[in-house]
């Protein structure tokens, strides 16, 4: 009985997912698994949908329509424009769901942040914390004591050794791992399958094992 209630209570949540792309529909995807959301709507500019069975309601720029009664969660990929649009939405004050896949494993003493998505097969562990709007992809693994900042992609598959600092909108490539105790600057890329073995502390693209500078940002 109790249990029934608690279902009742998180299923009057209504679920709308700012982008109907693969980033988008993966979302789609672990909101139904969760079962928490009573309806799942997508805002696009180029679908009209439905796009895996989910209806398209209108454009990104619809949202307004939705802000007092939709939690939101945008399923941009980018994190510079899923930044872009997270400002906008939060000048309107939307609220934002946090979505994580049951198949996620999270340790103790781990904080995840609203706008944040976390994908099936991923293992965070002990007192890692993982700021707003940020992704930690499919099969990653992001160890104890690290701290992820806002709008970071963890792609799918990187290892994330214990300690580490990932700084904000930084994106790691498939595959990609750090050692442990590395601190990883904001706005850096870090190629697929690369290995991070020290500090970076310049803001631009690295690649390779271990991983070098091959363009500094502009
Ligand atoms: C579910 C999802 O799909 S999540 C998305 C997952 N996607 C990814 O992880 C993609 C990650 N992207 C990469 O690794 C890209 O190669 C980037 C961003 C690092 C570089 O892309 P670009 O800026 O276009 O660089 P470009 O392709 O011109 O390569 C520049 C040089 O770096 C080398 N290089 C590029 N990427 C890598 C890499 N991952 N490892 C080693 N070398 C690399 C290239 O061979 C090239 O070397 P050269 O000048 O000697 O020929």
């Amino acid at each position: 009985m109790k249990e029934n209630r608690r279902n009742w209570y998180l299923k009057r949540n209504k679920l709308i997912i700012i982008g109907s792309g693969g980033h988008g529909k993966v979302i789609a995807d672990i909101a139904i698994q969760t079962q928490e959301w009573e309806n799942i709507y997508f805002l696009d500019d180029q679908e009209i949908g439905p796009v895996m069975g989910i209806s398209v309601v209108g454009k990104m720029n619809e949202y307004h329509k939705y802000i007092k009664s939709h939690y939101f969660i945008v399923g941009i990929g980018n994190n510079s424009i899923r930044e872009k649009i997270v400002n906008e939405l939060n000048n309107s004050h939307a609220k934002f769901a946090t979505i994580i896949h049951p198949n996620a494993c999270i340790g103790s003493d781990v904080i995840i942040n609203h706008g944040t998505v976390i994908m099936a097969g991923s293992i965070i562990n002990s007192s890692t914390r993982i700021g707003h709007h940020s992704i930690i992809n499919t099969g990653a693994n992001v160890d104890h004591d690290n701290l992820i900042m806002n709008f970071v992609h963890i792609s799918p598959g990187v290892n994330l050794a214990g300690g580490v600092k990932v700084g904000t909108k930084t994106w790691l490539g498939i595959g990609s791992s750090v050692i442990n105790n590395i601190d990883i600057h904001s706005n850096c890329i870090i190629g697929a399958g690369s290995v991070v073995i020290h500090n970076i502390i310049i803001e631009g693209t690295y690649v390779g094992s271990p991983a070098k500078l091959i363009r500094k940002n502009s």
